[in-house]
């Protein structure tokens, strides 16, 4: 199983996005995901045919959010989904094997319906967080535990997930948290992603 520590990408951040992966991956994260609803098609592809090979060489997994077409043309590593993004289950069988295909929970409902095909889940959000102004109804840790439970899928815990955050999310079954501004708003995104690392236990 992929490590426990799962970094978005954010645009308005001081840091150039390019960077915030670059400094995650180097920290050790075992996932970056590029989410800007805002970047042209094109310059979306641009990045991720600049960073897939850097990714790669340093093992952290390229996702691509929202973006079906550029997420296949690219050849990322895989996609993230939420719940009104399209129907998993037909993306699933557009994406060539070993495509990783990443789907949004937000309730139990939404877990116990869950199509064969979605290889991880991102659970949440725990809590409000300004990051995502359309979030749904923070779910909490003991909501994330009942989304874990369901679902039988490794679950990544979202939405203001912090540093101290790692006994709890690890309490409810969650494999390991995906962050936004913890890492990409900290003065030195590398050493922010480093030591949520090693709240984990991982060196
Ligand atoms: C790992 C992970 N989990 C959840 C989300 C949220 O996806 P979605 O609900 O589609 O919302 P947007 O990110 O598209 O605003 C995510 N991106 N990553
Ligand atoms: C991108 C995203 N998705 C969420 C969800 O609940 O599905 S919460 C979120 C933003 C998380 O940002 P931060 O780590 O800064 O709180
Ligand atoms: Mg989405």
């Amino acid at each position: 199983m992929r490590g426990p520590i799962y970094v978005i990408t954010d645009p308005g951040a001081a840091l150039p996005v390019v960077e915030q992966a670059r400094a995650a991956a180097r920290g050790g994260a075992a996932w970056v995901q590029l989410r800007d609803k805002t970047a042209s098609d094109g310059d979306l592809a641009t990045l991720i045919r600049l960073l897939l090979p850097e990714m790669a060489a340093l093992g952290t997994l390229l996702i691509v959010n929202d973006r079906v077409e550029v997420a296949l043309a690219t050849g990322a590593h895989g996609l993230h989904i939420g719940q009104g993004d399209g129907d998993a289950a037909a993306i699933r069988r557009r994406m060539p094997p070993g495509m990783i295909l990443g789907l949004s929970v937000e309730t139990v409902a939404q877990a116990r319906l869950i199509p064969p095909g979605v290889d991880y889940i991102g659970a949440g959000p725990v809590r409000a967080t300004p990051t995502k102004s359309d979030h749904a109804t923070p779910i909490g840790f003991d909501g994330l535990a009942k989304i874990v439970a369901v679902a039988a899928l490794p679950t990544y815990a979202i939405g203001g997930m912090k540093s101290g955050d790692a006994g709890a999310v690890r309490a409810t079954g969650a494999i390991g948290m995906a962050v936004v501004s913890s890492v990409t708003r900290a003065p030195d995104p590398e050493a922010a992603t480093r030591a949520l690392l090693a709240e984990w236990g991982m060196p």
